[in-house]
């Protein structure tokens, strides 16, 4: 909400994908053939929100609400050209760094020695932009960690998709809303606002 209000470009593009839709596009633009309120989404019209999709991937880039990962080394590892002992911490994500640089990294705890294995910069990674994952191709593998990555990637991915989804699609369609405080925030370690998020909410004229 705090980035939609501060994105009214972003908003008028994801309204405008909810209405019409990018989910529902089979109404056509129309605004009489908007869904009507009452009814329910459904499964296909979820797999039809991309834009709104896109968004929330943004959202988790630039905002990952994890800071990162560790892991125990259960044997000796070789792995890059570095020796990893049985038995060491090794913090193998820092989500925020991955997510916002695209950068691939290793982190041995017990002696604090940091490595960059690979940094490959996303194209304006601090500029808001849903459409960098309209192509996957410029969109470097594992870069965008911010469900992890590999064999003990998040098992909620699915189902946190689908919340979001439905929690943008009827917080923008039955209410407009604006901040009521600097909304800035601070991570401790998740992202806080650090003024709270006090939000002025008005209901919409069902349509
Ligand atoms: C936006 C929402 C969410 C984010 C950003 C998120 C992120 C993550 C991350 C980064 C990990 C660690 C992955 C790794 O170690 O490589 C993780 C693990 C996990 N997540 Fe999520 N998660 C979210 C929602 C959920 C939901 C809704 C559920 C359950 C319904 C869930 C269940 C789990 C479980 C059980 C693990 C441990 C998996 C394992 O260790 O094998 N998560 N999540």
């Amino acid at each position: 909400m705090r980035l939609l209000a501060n994105e009214p470009a972003v908003y008028a593009a994801v309204l405008q994908g909810i209405y019409t839709l990018d989910s529902l596009s089979q109404r056509g633009r129309d605004s009489q053939k908007r869904k009507p309120s009452g009814e329910f989404l459904k499964w296909e019209d979820l797999a039809k929100m991309k834009y709104t999709r896109r968004v929330a991937m943004e959202t988790l880039r630039i905002h990952s609400p994890v800071f990162g990962g560790f892991r125990k080394a259960l044997k000796d590892i070789e792995y890059g050209g570095f020796l990893i002992p049985k038995g060491w911490q090794v913090s193998e994500i820092l989500i925020l760094v991955t997510c916002f640089f695209s950068a691939i990294y290793l982190f041995l705890l017990l002696n604090s020695l940091s490595i960059i294995l690979e940094l490959r910069t996303l194209h304006n990674h601090q500029k808001f932009d849903p459409s960098r994952f309209e192509n996957q191709a410029s969109v470097p593998p594992y870069s965008f960690v911010a469900f992890g990555g590999g064999p003990r990637t998040c098992p909620g991915y699915e189902f946190a998709r689908i919340e979001t989804l439905v929690t943008i699609h009827y917080i923008i369609t039955h209410f407009t809303w604006k901040l009521c405080a600097d909304n800035s925030f601070s991570r401790d370690p998740m992202p806080v606002p650090t003024q709270g998020l006090p939000i002025q909410l008005v209901p919409k004229k069902p349509f």
